[in-house]
């Protein structure tokens, strides 16, 4: 989905499958910001055609990703191709004034798109979340892996845990986690902080550690959700995981366990 100055530019298919782009009218352009919400390789060209489009009325435009796609194949994997820098280099070329990435998986792709700056939200709904669970000093902020570690290094909270996570890059399958620093009291709350929940693999096994460790209460807050959750375990009733807390940039489907937090972007652009 692609919005110009909070209007929704409509888009439909051809039934060759080319893509329709109805036109807006240049009146709505003013102090421009493009929301961008990919869900699919085809919201690029909508992305491609809508900002050619602004370029005829010779105005500027900032741009705000709210979740970075290939944001996760950041670096070069064997037999695989480096992605992330194609998609990178394909928004630059589109030449935003700004680029605004709401939490890219690593430092990497603000490293190469042009202009760009990272927010993240969950470090601003943290607070909320843990008075919401009453926190205290028995109760820890766990960060899953290495990534999130160094995502949130410099976040401040002293009571905090991180896990080592070893992925099967073939299989894409959690096949160990290991608490690297810090301690889980007996019955300390937990949240789980990260930048992306996918298959729920990571989380599930984090939450099962943290049980046999000793947690009481177990939450996630992630600032992207896929769809993907609902097919696996995380989200079920025996799941160590009792809540999640997610933005909309990826799903909006209603879940007993997913409490959904909207990113006020006045605050950040
Ligand atoms: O829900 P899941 O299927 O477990 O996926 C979510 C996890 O995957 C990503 O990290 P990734 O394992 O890609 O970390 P890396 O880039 O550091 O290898 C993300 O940061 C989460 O930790």
């Amino acid at each position: 989905m692609i919005v110009l100055n909070t209007y929704a530019i409509i888009t439909e298919q051809f039934p060759n499958k080319e893509t329709k782009v109805k036109d807006f009218d240049p009146y709505i352009l003013k102090d421009n910001l493009l929301e961008f919400t990919y869900q699919e390789d085809g919201d690029l060209i909508k992305l491609l055609f809508v900002k050619k489009r602004i370029d005829q009325e010779q105005v500027n435009c900032k741009l705000v990703i709210n979740y970075m796609p290939y944001s996760r194949m950041d670096r070069k994997i064997e037999g695989d191709l480096f992605t992330l820098q194609y998609i990178c280099a394909f928004i630059n070329d589109l030449h935003f004034e700004k680029v605004y990435v709401i939490e890219p998986h690593s430092a990497k792709t603000i490293e190469l798109l042009r202009n760009s700056e990272a927010i993240y939200p969950a470090l601003d709904w943290l607070p909320a979340i843990m008075d919401q669970m009453q926190f205290t000093d028995q109760d820890r902020i766990v960060f899953p892996d290495k990534g999130a570690a160094a995502r949130y290094h410099n976040t401040g909270y002293d009571h905090s845990c991180i896990f080592d996570k070893t992925r099967n890059p073939e299989t894409g399958r959690i096949e160990n986690m290991l608490l690297k620093q810090g301690d889980i009291p007996k019955g300390a709350k937990c949240i789980i902080v990260d930048d992306l929940c996918s298959a729920g693999g990571t989380f599930l096994w984090a939450g099962q550690t943290l049980k046999q460790m000793g947690a009481s209460e177990i939450y996630l807050l992630v600032t992207h959700c896929e769809p993907r959750v609902l097919s696996g375990k995380l989200l079920d009733q025996d799941s160590p995981i009792d809540k999640v807390f997610t933005g909309t940039s990826m799903m909006q489907q209603t879940h007993p366990k997913i409490e959904y937090i909207t990113i006020n972007l006045e605050n950040y652009v």
